[in-house]
């Protein structure tokens, strides 16, 4: 078992209920008066002074029934069940985070689509044992023979993320020698700060080592999702941070993931926690934070930008949970050699050219890289029922396998993007309604926004169908406007229904093609344009009048006739683009 210090456990659950004070180790309500003599003993192990009969009280998500977290086994003592202050919909507890925070949630105590995040109060010890969890799935760690067992349970990306700075692969922009962040973090001092990158270039993980970083006495360490908390949980937080200052001059460091989701009135409730530094902020967003955050938290956070991974960055990540998973690289032209100690298991290879792939593809996302190869390792391992004799070889064909079963082989940025919305537009102007179908399906379900994909229909609805039916062009504004609204994954059927309505519309490009020669015309023209005709210009003044404008011009709706009127330019007569 780590050794924890029984100071960290229970902090999530220290406040104050009138004169009594909750102690944040036993959970039992204490006089304030009683509070540090009750805290020293309890810290050794011996409490007392508690109120009989006082039981702890419950967390409003224990009163209202929902799920708690309950503390794998009693190592902890007599904390006993951790209160879940928060949902989240992302868990940080990777196996190494579950060796260092006190408060780990177990898998049972898991609902669908809530995972729970206990406040977790990161303890910070001089000892180094949270450097090399037992479980911890680095290539140092004990190994279970079995290599479909280490990756059962949670996604490899979480089992892989690191812990420390050191197997923090890239970024060194911000984290090389002699940046900003390094010299805080080395000097323990850490500012508030926004994270701002694409997803998986390791926000998350960077805010987690850098509160293992901090105050290496004992800092707590509480993660919110802007997707799930309310503004009452943002109080809460800060309602406890008090607490911690006060009891224990203890800093809470809290991260907020997704923070460009919180609106501006949450936001404004951490301002002056912030500003006073009861609450160091760790934010993380995909959004450029300069729109998406207040300006007054923005004047008070550094923003630290992230960069998607390179390819480089992207192979040493993967060759860490390769080398963890106790896979061997082959080289090109190298073949496996089946030592004879190893006989018990199938030795398991894999190219290194399919990891150079595999690092290609995930455009710069490591929880993408990490995912496509826990699939393309198990399906591999699947498929060899009956493991050749010098074992099981993971090829690069098994690596885009894995990504297109994961629906990942979508390169957002890249070519894929533009080979995918391509196909769509040529499948819906052949009117081919199946194949548009599929198209769009390969988009959305790769992670396409789907705001560009309804771009692109608007621009469809006039360039290719066009006056054939005019109405095309309704639809698709429509549907522009229904996915800003409702956003995914709901507006995947709107964009089906109009992609299908684009399919089966009669086609003219006429306005298009008509409107392309236009644009031909003036681009070719030599010499200065020709002026407007004096008969069509208009005539607000006398003195316009006088110069001759408006004169000549006969008003379509007084004659009964078809009126016989120039209206292209002398020099233009008798040119057509339709
Ligand atoms: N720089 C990195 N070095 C090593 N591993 C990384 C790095 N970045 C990400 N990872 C791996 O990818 C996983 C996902 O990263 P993380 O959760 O930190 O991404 P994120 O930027 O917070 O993404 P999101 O915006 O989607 O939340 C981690 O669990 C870790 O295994
Ligand atoms: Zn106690």
């Amino acid at each position: 078992m780590m050794a924890q210090s029984a100071e960290v456990l229970g902090t999530s659950q220290v406040g104050s209920f009138g004169n009594n004070v909750q102690c944040p180790v036993c959970s039992l309500e204490i006089s304030a008066g009683q509070i540090n003599s009750h805290l020293d003993s309890c810290l050794q192990g011996k409490a007392v002074g508690g109120v009989p009969g006082k039981k702890r009280r419950l967390s409003s998500n224990e009163e209202s029934g929902k799920e708690v977290a309950q503390q794998p086994g009693k190592q902890f003592g007599p904390a006993g069940p951790t209160f879940p202050l928060f949902n989240k919909s992302k868990s940080f507890t990777g196996p190494s985070e579950c060796a260092t925070q006190s408060l780990c949630t177990s898998p049972s105590s898991r609902k669908q689509g809530v995972s729970v995040s206990s406040a977790e109060a990161l303890h910070c010890q001089e000892d180094d044992d949270y450097r090399l969890p037992q479980h911890n799935l680095t290539p140092d760690a004990k190994k279970p023979n079995n290599l479909s067992e280490k990756l059962n349970g949670k996604p490899l990306a979480d089992k892989m993320r690191p812990t420390d700075l050191n197997d923090y692969m890239g970024q060194k922009k911000v984290l090389g020698e002699n940046t900003l962040l390094r010299n805080l973090l080395q000097s323990n001092d850490i500012p508030s700060i926004i994270l701002w990158g694409p997803p998986g270039c390791g926000k998350t993980t960077l805010a987690h080592i850098i509160a293992k970083n901090t105050h290496k006495s004992s800092c707590r360490f509480v993660t919110l999702s802007a997707t799930s908390a309310s503004t009452s949980d943002v109080r809460e937080v800060i309602k406890q941070a008090q607490n911690e200052q006060r009891l224990f001059k203890r800093k809470t460091i809290l991260f907020v993931d997704e923070i460009h989701r919180f609106n501006k009135t949450q936001q404004d409730t951490f301002l002056p926690h912030v500003e006073c530094g009861t609450i160091t902020l760790i934010g993380a967003t995909t959004e450029n934070p300069s729109f998406q955050v207040n300006t007054a938290l923005l004047s008070r956070c550094r923003v630290i930008v992230l960069e998607k991974l390179s390819v480089e960055a992207m192979e040493a990540i993967l060759m860490r949970a390769v080398g963890s998973l106790g896979i061997k690289v082959l080289k090109v032209g190298e073949q496996p050699v089946h030592s004879s100690s190893d006989v018990s298991e199938t030795p398991i290879y894999v190219e290194e050219k399919a990891l150079t792939t595999l690092a290609h593809l995930c455009d710069g996302d490591a929880r993408t890289g990490l995912n496509g190869l826990q699939l393309s390792v198990q399906a591999s391992l699947a498929a060899e029922k009956d493991p050749i004799e010098h074992g099981i070889i993971i090829k690069e064909e098994h690596i885009k396998e894995g990504l297109q079963r994961s629906h990942i082989l979508y390169d957002r940025a890249g070519e894929e993007h533009y080979n995918c919305i391509s196909a769509l537009h040529k499948s819906m102007r052949g009117s081919d309604q199946n194949a548009s179908l599929y198209w769009l399906g390969r988009m959305l379900e790769g992670g396409e926004n789907p705001l560009y994909v309804a771009r692109r229909l608007v621009r469809f609805a006039s360039e290719d169908v066009g006056l054939a039916d005019p109405q095309a062009l309704t639809q698709a504004v429509s549907t522009y406007q229904a996915c800003h609204f409702i956003g995914m994954p709901e507006c995947e059927v709107i964009l089906a229904q109009c992609v299908m309505y684009l399919a089966c519309a009669p086609k003219s490009i006429s306005v298009y093609s008509a409107y392309n020669k236009v644009k031909e015309c003036l681009k070719n023209h030599k010499g200065p344009l020709p002026s407007v005709p004096l008969h069509l210009r208009n005539a607000p003044t006398k003195l316009m009048k006088g110069l001759g404008y408006g004169k000549g011009y006969k008003y379509n709706p007084l004659f009964s006739e078809p009126v016989e009127q120039d209206y292209m330019p002398e020099e233009m007569k008798g040119v057509t683009f339709v």
